[in-house]
């Protein structure tokens, strides 16, 4: 993250065309974000194409624009993307489906920064600065034939490429505590624990960074202000992958954390899927993943170990107090009432100094 941040930066700074590599969700889009808004350019629009998505009878009118009655529907003038991102920067996600006649057209806007619309005799100067993105291999299919060396080397200035999240598992502390922070659930974020943060690092992560964070997002639903065990993990992340339907729906009497519980379809049914749209069943029961966590108040059977409930409201405590205190750790104590330094060996003993650290380095990321 900290060599992405080096890159974003320098890119940032100068106006050149940027072409973003790396697998689906691994975060290409934050990137080129990112350096939009720290360009020159941040003030002005930041438009993002979905080159993959637009219909290929679409994508000329949609990117340049056209004129009334240039084809048949076309019942008003159209401002294209290009003029409307004048000023700023336009995002091309997915360069890699643009179909070739479509290439050609805007190998030459970005040479001669000039667009027509459809059906207009006008050259419309502009001014944008151009990023594109893809998760595939521009190279075979240059080879292949469907992508114009010409355009990808207009595009590939500045080649930034995001890593999968597996080659750089030690950015998931940082990233788990960026969502944790961000999570609009008013409720006390859950705690994860040393060995969770190794079972998260030890996962593949086939959806990258967006997988990591549905998971978060999950935890943050169903151990909100409990811990999160390593054991917790495998349930958490397998419900991004095509569930086991048990035929009934119903959740086993004596399920334990340990077990598989997410492969029960009324976890992804309940709207906690991926945004990559996967839909793991149809059920619409509420899920509940563990006793504990769906009715901690009221009287329970359940043997409680009062030492590991202490510290996990401790640890809770901490957390809301450097929240209140914006991390500042004096005021954090005062306002629990303990010394500076014992606040500091808490912090310590629950792992939220290491925790601090890498928020640190991620808010200074992007
Ligand atoms: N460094 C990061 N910091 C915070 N959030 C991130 C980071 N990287 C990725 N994400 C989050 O992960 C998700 C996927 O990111 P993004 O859409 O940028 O990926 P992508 O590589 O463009 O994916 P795709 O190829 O599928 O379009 C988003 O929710 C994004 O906010």
């Amino acid at each position: 993250m900290q060599q992405l941040r080096m890159l974003v930066k320098f890119a940032g700074r100068c106006n050149s065309s940027i072409m973003i590599t790396g697998p689906s969700g691994s975060g290409k889009e934050v990137v080129a974000d990112a350096i939009h808004s720290i360009s020159q350019r941040a003030s002005h629009p930041n438009i993002t194409v979905n080159c993959g998505a637009l219909p290929e009878q679409l994508i000329e009118s949609e990117l340049f624009g056209h004129e009334k009655g240039s084809f048949t529907g076309a019942i008003n003038k159209h401002v294209g993307l290009f003029e409307q991102s004048d000023g700023g920067t336009i995002f091309l996600d997915e360069i890699g489906d643009m179909p070739l006649n479509m290439q050609v057209k805007l190998l030459r806007v970005l040479e001669s920064r000039i667009v027509n619309r459809v059906g207009g005799n006008q050259n419309i100067p502009i001014n944008v600065r151009v990023i594109a993105a893809t998760h595939k291999n521009l190279g075979s299919s240059i080879q292949g034939g469907s992508f114009r060396e010409d355009l990808f080397y207009r595009l590939c200035v500045v080649p930034i490429e995001v890593p999968a999240l597996n080659e750089r598992t030690e950015d998931i502390p940082a990233l788990v505590a960026h969502f944790l922070k961000n999570q609009t659930d008013a409720n006390p974020a859950p705690i994860f624990t040393a060995e969770a943060y190794a079972a998260l690092q030890n996962h593949d992560w086939p959806g990258n960074v967006r997988e990591l964070r549905n998971v978060v997002e999950r935890a943050t639903v169903f151990f909100s202000g409990q811990q999160v065990q390593a054991h917790d993990i495998a349930m958490l992340v397998q419900s991004d992958i095509a569930p086991t339907h048990n035929g009934n729906g119903s959740i086993p009497p004596q399920s334990t954390p340990a077990q598989p519980v997410m492969q029960q379809p009324q976890f992804a049914a309940a709207g906690f899927g991926t945004d990559h749209g996967t839909d793991h069943g149809t059920n619409n029961q509420p899920f509940a993943p563990r006793a504990f966590a769906a009715a901690p108040a009221q009287p329970s059977n359940e043997i409680v170990d009062l030492n590991a409930h202490l510290q996990n409201e401790e640890r809770r405590i901490i957390m809301q107090a450097l929240e209140a205190s914006h991390g500042v750790v004096s005021k954090a104590a005062r306002s629990i009432n303990i010394k500076r330094t014992t606040f500091i060996d808490k912090m310590r003993k629950h792992s939220l100094d290491k925790q601090m650290q890498n928020e640190t380095v991620l808010a200074a990321a992007f």
